[in-house]
């Protein structure tokens, strides 16, 4: 196990280390939940109250065109790309990661035909849009084993949605294998991207992906329900038919015409007025990426998790996701009967991760603001809540309504 001294030595030598100062987050608090909601930074607090203050208070209706309010989802987009790997025309913030897989699943289902799929254990929301959506299109859904490759899929199957990092196990898909064997099967894939934005250092276009969401308010630090993302391939724009054509989708919105002519280019997945406040806390927020080497911060966080890792290990705890040295996301998973009330006891303690039921300790390391010294600070105590049974007192063994 790496001592605190060689985590010290870590941090010395890390590029990304002063990008703490960027974020407010308290003094002495471990925070190991940005995987679910990530913490503030600065700029994106000033950015939501100068948009709310000046923008909207001051400015009102005008600053729709003064403040650029309207194309903030097409600037947020372009902003995005860069993280994810694609050209800055093909990406929008807008809606929420389940809308979103609706608008994309919906457009190319009624272009395809054939089935929708999604995996058995995803995210449940994944599943449920489809089959929403299924019984609404009359397309067949099949929840498929949990990493069934394309090529092993029903034949009828023309749409697969798939975590790149499962919210559970931390798993990160096999990109190019799945792209070539869905090319190969006529089948387009929908890379639900929420856990891996920000974090892996993702180059979807080279991987051959068409299409993918992603989520504003876990490792982008968009704060609460933030607005997410969509990508859609350049050449495939023109050629789907958006399922929830609103007024802002259409070409010449202010003409206020009665038939639907939808808009050119990534702005065509728009629906309704955007949420200006919203996206302008996720703006600033994106600030704290800005130069941000993404293979840095996923080589970073894979120690971080390893530093976790390796005290679980001398815990003799059971882990539930790649182990030691291994390619995973953000989060490392640990197995324990009374994981709630540990996670509640670490809580106490100043060191935020969250329970996945029925028994996963769930702690996720964004590199931007964490240490390595502080991932060691709670492997300590971790160490001490088990062994001492801090956990066993009323107060972290009744469950919380939200987890
Ligand atoms: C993998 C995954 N997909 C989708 C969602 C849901 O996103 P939204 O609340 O934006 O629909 C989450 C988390 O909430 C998630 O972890
Ligand atoms: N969006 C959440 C919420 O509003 C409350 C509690 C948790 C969440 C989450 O985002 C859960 C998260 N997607 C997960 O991976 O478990």
């Amino acid at each position: 196990m790496r001592t605190r001294e060689a985590c010290a030595a870590l941090d010395a030598a890390d590029p990304l280390h002063s990008r703490r100062a960027l974020f407010a987050l308290a003094q002495g608090d471990i925070y190991l939940d940005g995987n679910s909601l990530g913490p503030p930074p600065h700029s994106a607090l000033e950015r939501l109250e100068a948009a709310a203050r000046h923008e909207w208070g001051a400015g009102l209706i005008g600053s729709w065109n003064a403040a650029g309010w309207m194309d903030l989802p097409l600037k947020l987009g372009a902003r995005l790309s860069r993280l994810i790997g694609v050209e800055s025309d093909e990406v929008i913030a807008i809606d929420t990661v389940t809308v979103n897989i609706f608008k994309l699943a919906g457009a190319l289902i009624a272009r395809e035909g054939g089935a929708l799929a999604a995996e058995a254990g995803e995210f449940p929301t994944d599943g449920h849009v489809l089959e929403g959506l299924s019984r609404i299109s009359g397309a067949p859904f099949h929840r498929v084993t949990a990493d069934t490759p394309p090529s092993q899929l029903p034949d009828d199957v023309r749409v697969l949605v798939k975590s790149a990092v499962h919210y559970k196990s931390a798993r990160i898909a096999d990109f190019e294998r799945w792209e070539r064997e869905a090319a190969a099967r006529g089948i387009a894939i929908i890379w639900d991207l929420s856990h891996a934005t920000g974090l892996v250092n993702l180059k979807l276009k080279a991987w051959g992906a068409k299409y993918a969401v992603g989520c504003g308010y876990k490792f982008l630090n968009g704060g609460p329900g933030a607005p997410a993302f969509l990508y859609c391939a350049r050449d495939e724009i023109a050629r789907l038919e958006h399922p929830v054509s609103g007024w802002l989708g259409h070409k010449q919105p202010f003409e206020f015409e009665d038939g639907y002519a939808p808009a050119d280019g990534i702005g065509r997945w728009r629906t309704s007025s955007p949420s200006i406040l919203a996206l302008s806390a996720l703006d600033g927020a994106l600030d704290a990426y800005d130069g941000v080497d993404m293979a840095l911060v996923e080589a970073k966080a894979q120690v971080l998790g390893d530093i976790l890792l390796e005290r679980a290990a001398s815990l003799g705890l059971e882990t539930a996701c790649p182990g030691l040295g291994e390619r995973r996301g953000g989060h490392v998973v640990l197995r324990h009967e009374q994981g709630y009330a540990i996670v509640q006891a670490m809580i106490a303690r100043g060191i935020t991760g969250d329970f996945r039921a029925p028994d996963l300790m769930r702690y996720g390391f964004n590199p931007l603001y964490l240490s390595h010294e502080e991932v060691f600070d709670a492997g300590a105590a971790l160490a001490e809540v088990i062994e001492t049974r801090e956990w066993d007192q009323p107060q972290f063994t009744q469950r919380k309504a939200v987890t």
